[in-house]
């Protein structure tokens, strides 16, 4: 039985993970079991409240909060040499930097979006983008995301967008006005309830190949995380892990 924290166990990812884990017919009954990280003062035998002990008590933590949080979460998880999933966004170059350097010494399975889904739109992306490299197409990420959500633009489009341009070598500009060559462009619109949406689009003179994915349902990022934690109670190598390492066969 793997023992897991869950973080930011009230919000939305939080309560789906614990949901999914609750339900009756799910595929992770006998394997994992959770501890939800409250940052409130509510307590209970399956609730904790502190950052270290919710750490401490697990094999492994599971994150989807903010940035500044994160860290907090992934130095406490270096400091008792435990393993710890990543899905929280909005990290700066700098907090990457900082999350390899704690990678030297734990297992650290980072990814902005745990979906299959939007796993193979970047392998069709990335195909895509290695038979255009002439530049005579224009590539575009464009991400729509609910009117809460707090990091513009999302992980994902940054993370294709960082994959395109190790194939192109294009700079990837965020709400551009204006079009010059050599450029990725990302924009981001914030309405109502959306799940997430990512579609990217590339425009050539007379013709344009639009790559879309759409979640419906957060469950499908919640089950990626859980995977992930079946994935990781293998491993005991430090270093950074990610959605190939978890779906070797689509790479
Ligand atoms: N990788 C993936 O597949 C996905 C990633 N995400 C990312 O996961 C993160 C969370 O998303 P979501 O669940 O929608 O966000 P919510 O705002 O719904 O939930 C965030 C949770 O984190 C807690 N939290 C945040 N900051 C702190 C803090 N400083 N101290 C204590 N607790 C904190 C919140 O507690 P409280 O409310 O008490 O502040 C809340 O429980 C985002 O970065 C999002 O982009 C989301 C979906 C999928
Ligand atoms: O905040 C969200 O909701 C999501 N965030 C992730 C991101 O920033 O890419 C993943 C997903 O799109 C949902």
């Amino acid at each position: 039985m793997i023992q897991v924290t869950i973080t930011g166990a009230s919000g939305k990812m939080g309560t789906t993970i614990l949901k999914l884990l609750d339900s009756q017919n799910y595929k992770y009954r006998n394997l994992i079991k959770a501890k939800a990280l409250l940052s409130s003062k509510k307590e209970s035998e399956l609730y904790i409240s502190d950052i270290h002990e919710g750490v401490k008590q697990s094999d492994i933590t599971i994150d989807f909060t903010s940035a500044s949080y994160a860290l907090k979460i992934i130095k406490a998880s270096a400091l008792y040499n435990k393993k710890i999933i990543i899905g929280t966004t909005g990290f700066s170059d700098a907090d990457l930097k900082e999350i390899e350097q704690y990678a030297q010494k734990i297992p650290i399975f980072l990814s902005p979006n745990m979906s299959i889904g939007i796993y193979i739109l970047s392998i069709l992306a990335q195909t895509a983008t290695k038979a255009l490299t002439n530049g005579s197409f224009d590539l575009n990420i464009l991400e729509y995301h609910h009117r809460k959500k707090l990091d513009s633009p999302s992980g994902t489009a940054i993370s294709i967008a960082k994959m395109l341009s190790n194939i192109t070598g294009d700079s990837i500009k965020y709400n551009e006005q204006r079009r010059y060559d050599n450029e990725i462009h990302i924009n981001s619109i914030r309405a109502g309830s959306i799940i997430g949406k990512h579609e990217i689009t590339m425009n050539g003179a007379f013709e344009k190949i639009s790559l879309i994915h759409e979640a419906f349902d957060r469950s499908i990022y919640a089950t990626g995380a859980l995977d992930a934690a079946l994935f990781m109670s293998t491993i005991d190598k430090p270093g950074i892990y990610g959605m190939a390492d978890l779906l070797p066969c689509l790479a």
